[in-house]
């Protein structure tokens, strides 16, 4: 994402509402295929409207508009009229006009529905800070936003009916009343659209962050118009931004877990123990130890290294330990690992060996061999060109081998390419937790690292994620610590919170 070259951080974030915040958009579709079909029927040789007519056309556009360019679309005028036309006119206002009335009746019939997705990254973004913004073409927005329970959720909400009052013409205006409304420039503000329309207006407007959000398998049409980063799923956009420290924001957290029991999520490298020169010298403190022995709930350790060094190295016992980046689990009589995992021993066995041979003489390079991944370490490389050498060789490995690459703290890692991480792991955990009461438990996962961000993108609303590291950051996580020492002072004030309902 464009985002790595920012020094600074966004400050806001404006949702566009129907199809990104709320499923409207079918609504929205539906309306205007009842209207626009039955005009059509009374023309010569016309097709029906298409799903593809109303992205092109009509998404996105205040409704006259809409009217006036899918009509234009297949050569026919009606004439304008006025806002008052009766919706049986057959005029744009007319038009535009029966479809609201239906689009009104299908909205009672069928109520509002929410994406998760965004919500979920809505309410995140609000805890860390951000200013927010909800904007619509749509006159029926505010309406909309109430049925949905959203209204409250953002500091700015504008939509047709504001527009109309403030005379602004389309959605770029849109954008930047909103923009204005939160006192943020526009390049300090992320865009997130799923229509064409408002991504370009996002880009004329020199937005900081256009996200497309191709919920419609759009996602040509939203690069073509602009967009600086394409999704599926909003919870997993990203964007330099300034974190809460979770330190001081532990009441929040205590509001936030309401009477749900606890369960803590760590990564160990970085987390619980120093970043060191070697792998083998990394070790957790005793007052980190002694923490993770007083919890009476669920406790679980999920790391990159191997799960019987992992268990060695924290040496705490009643806990969950994942090693290989969560490929490999145990603890309290659970055991899980993925037959694809082992199948892929062998192509791990071959990345060693070439490894060793390509790299393992070079001074610096530590190569570490787990069960299923490796690891070739670079941090005590002092040649750019060894650390350039190292780059090239493993990438020779991953294309060799099939398994697949991923970046660490100045370790590449090679691992099998199958549809698991950390964040597949931790939701294998949080299915298998001893927990009491109907409550679903409240997850803290504290994680430092690359591979920790498939963690907290696996949160959702289960709890906060916490990075360790600079406030300034990417990451996907809701506050952060400083360092490990601060994951320590997170721990004492979590068992605090632990204690009462042991
Ligand atoms: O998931 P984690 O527990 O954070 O493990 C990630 C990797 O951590 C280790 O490497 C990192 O820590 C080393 C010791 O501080 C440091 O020397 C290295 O530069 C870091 O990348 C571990 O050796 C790897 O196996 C883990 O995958």
């Amino acid at each position: 994402m464009s985002t790595n070259r920012r020094t600074d951080p966004f400050q806001a974030v404006i949702f566009d509402m129907d199809g990104v915040l709320t499923r409207t958009a079918d609504l929205h579709m539906q309306a205007w295929k009842q209207i626009f079909d039955d005009y059509l029927s009374r023309q010569s040789n016309q097709q029906s409207f298409s799903r593809t007519d109303y992205l092109a056309y009509v998404d996105g556009k205040p409704r006259y508009q809409g009217v006036e360019d899918f009509l234009h679309s297949r050569q026919l005028t009606l004439p304008y009229g006025k806002p008052s036309d009766s919706a049986d006119c057959d005029t744009v206002c007319g038009l535009g006009n029966r479809k609201n009335a239906c689009f009104l009746k299908l909205l009672e019939n069928k109520g509002v529905e929410v994406f998760e997705d965004a919500v979920a990254a809505l309410k995140r973004w609000r805890r860390g800070g951000m200013k927010l913004a909800i904007i619509t073409a749509s006159r029926n927005g505010q309406r909309i936003l109430e049925e949905a329970g959203l209204m409250d959720a953002v500091d700015v909400v504008i939509d047709g009916t504001v527009a109309a009052e403030k005379e602004l013409a389309g959605k770029l205006e849109i954008m930047r009343e909103a923009a204005h409304g939160l006192n943020v420039a526009p390049a300090n503000a992320v865009i997130v659209e799923d229509a064409t329309a408002g991504v370009r207006a996002g880009r004329e407007g020199e937005f900081g962050l256009v996200v497309g959000v191709s919920r419609n398998g759009n996602e040509t049409e939203l690069r073509e118009a602009g967009a600086d980063h394409i999704t599926a799923d909003v919870y997993g956009v990203s964007f330099l931004r300034q974190l809460p420290n979770a330190l001081d924001h532990m009441e929040d957290l205590s509001a936030w877990r309401g009477t749900r029991p606890l369960a803590v999520f760590l990564d160990f490298d970085g987390t619980l123990a120093e970043i060191t020169e070697e792998p083998g010298k990394a070790e957790i403190s005793t007052e980190a130890r002694s923490a993770l022995q007083k919890f009476s709930c669920p406790v679980a350790v999920i790391s990159g290294r191997d799960r019987e060094d992992l268990q060695s190295r924290v040496n705490v016992e009643g806990i969950y330990y994942a090693g290989n980046h969560g490929f490999d689990i145990a603890g309290n009589g659970h055991q899980h690992t993925l037959p694809e995992a082992d199948n892929a021993v062998k192509y791990v066995d071959q990345a060693e060996a070439m490894a060793r041979a390509r790299v393992g003489d070079l001074s610096g390079v530590i190569i570490e061999r787990k069960r299923y991944s490796l690891a070739v370490h670079y941090r005590k490389v002092k040649s750019e060109d060894v650390v350039e050498e190292v780059r090239n060789v493993v990438e020779d490995m991953r294309r060799q081998t099939g398994l697949r690459k991923r970046n660490g703290k100045k370790v590449l890692e090679l691992e099998p390419d199958v549809d698991w991480h950390k964040g597949r792991a931790l939701r294998w955990l949080i299915d298998i937790l001893p927990v009491s009461g109907k409550e679903p438990p409240f997850i803290v996962y504290v994680g430092d690292d690359v591979t920790d961000e498939d963690a907290f993108s696996a949160l959702r609303e289960d709890g906060p994620g916490i990075y360790v590291g600079d406030a300034l950051t990417c990451s996907l996580a809701d506050y952060h610590v400083r360092d490990p020492e601060e994951v320590l002072q997170l721990l004492h004030s979590l068992a605090d919170a632990d204690a009462p309902l042991k």
